[in-house]
């Protein structure tokens, strides 16, 4: 049966890299027989600027009704200075939440074509293969209350609540085993239980679930330990999982493991792995409107989709493969370009993997 599929582009490069994974899954209906349907509408600032909020409910009924969403990205100067209720990452967040994708899963992985674009020495990150598990509908981001107030000696404050209930960090917890035992085994924790109360409980209730997976190793590890070791030894990870602020920040970190932040996918799912998918980077304005920007994060955010939500993990390594050829063939775009490639831009890489597929 025909799989609907709703394409929001968002801002910035949203369009531009969004459009190379929908050439991407237009020439998989075309060969190989990928029975989807896709629809586009509006996300971010651009539907601001038509409807006078960052996700209309249409849209957010349409991502509901869709079996699955790919999203670009949303934000970008243009917006900055709106009331943050109607900011364009606050229709991103919408549909995180309203859609409870709790489950951010950000594979951080090298193709060894890219060991020495990486910032790192090849050494270091060859071979890397590590999956982030960010929980993405709770924490700081959606904690109430939240605001700016006055205080009585006229000074502003900010503040926001970090929060977890025991059944949010289970279900994440369950979603991190469960990877790690079809991976190798081994399960990082990342939290501050040493200054904060929310993540002292996520460490208990990591230890609590751990013996119903004994065969994964587990340990935890503070937030400020891990992002140093992200970068003195990141092949020690193989599993970590965190809360959502904590992933966000991590998760662009180990982006430049892999050589760039537009080479890192995700997948966003709700527990029947229903999905939004989209790259882990944002809008770039900085290069907005260049066609320059890396399309790979989002066509392997594609190829995620068909693999948790579609059903067709055959195509997602279809892409996954073609990507590969494509790095074989010295194609890069200019955040991952090294001395003897041949520069490309964003839609020439795009072109180049509906060729290579
Ligand atoms: N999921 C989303 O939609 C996200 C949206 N944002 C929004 O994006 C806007 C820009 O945020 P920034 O902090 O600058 O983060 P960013 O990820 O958009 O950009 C950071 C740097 O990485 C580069 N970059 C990002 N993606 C790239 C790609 N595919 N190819 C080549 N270079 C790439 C950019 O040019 C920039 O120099 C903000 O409005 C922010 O709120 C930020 C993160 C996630
Ligand atoms: C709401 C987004 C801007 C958060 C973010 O940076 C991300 O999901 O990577
Ligand atoms: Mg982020």
């Amino acid at each position: 049966m025909t799989k609907n599929v709703l394409i929001l582009p968002g801002d910035g490069i949203g369009p531009e890299i969004t459009a190379e994974a929908v050439k991407v899954l237009n020439k998989l209906v075309e060969t190989d027989g990928l029975d989807i349907a896709m629809e586009e509408d509006l996300v971010g600032g651009a539907a601001y600027d038509v409807h006078g909020v960052p996700l209309a409910d249409e849209t957010m009924q349409k991502a509901h009704d869709a079996d699955a969403v790919l999203l670009g990205a949303v934000g970008g100067y243009k917006w900055e200075s709106l009331d943050i209720s109607v900011r364009p990452e606050k229709g991103l967040l919408r549909l995180r939440k309203e859609m409870e994708l709790f489950a951010n899963l950000r594979p951080a992985m090298l193709f060894p074509q890219l060991a020495s674009a990486s910032t790192l020495k090849p050494e270091i990150v060859a071979g890397l293969d590590i999956l982030i598990v960010r929980e993405l509908t709770g924490g700081i981001y959606f904690g109430q209350p939240r605001g700016i107030r006055t205080l009585e000696n006229g000074e502003r404050q900010g503040y926001n609540t970090y929060v977890y209930s025991e059944s949010e960090v289970k279900r994440i917890a369950h979603v991190a085993f469960q990877a790690a035992m079809k991976r190798g085994k081994k399960l990082t924790s990342v939290d501050k239980a040493n200054v904060l109360e929310v993540t002292e409980m996520w460490r208990e209730i990591i230890d609590e679930i751990a013996p119903e997976y004994p065969e994964v190793e587990v340990n935890h590890m503070y937030v400020d330990n891990a992002a140093m070791q992200l970068v003195l030894n990141p092949k020690q990870f193989d599993v970590m999982v965190t809360g959502n602020m904590f992933g966000d920040i991590l998760s662009d970190e180990a982006s430049m493991l892999t050589g760039s932040i537009g080479m890192l996918a995700s997948a966003s799912l709700d527990k029947n792995n229903k999905g939004m998918y989209e790259p882990s980077h944002g809008s770039a304005p900085d290069i907005a409107g260049q066609n320059k920007a890396n399309p790979l994060a989002t066509i392997m955010s594609a190829a995620m989709m068909l693999r948790y939500t579609l059903g067709r993990e055959d195509l997602a390594v279809k892409i996954e493969d073609a990507i590969s050829k494509v790095l074989d063939q010295g194609l890069r775009t200019g955040d991952i370009m090294e001395d003897g490639m041949t520069q490309v831009t964003c839609s020439e890489m795009g072109d180049a993997v509906v060729a290579a597929l």
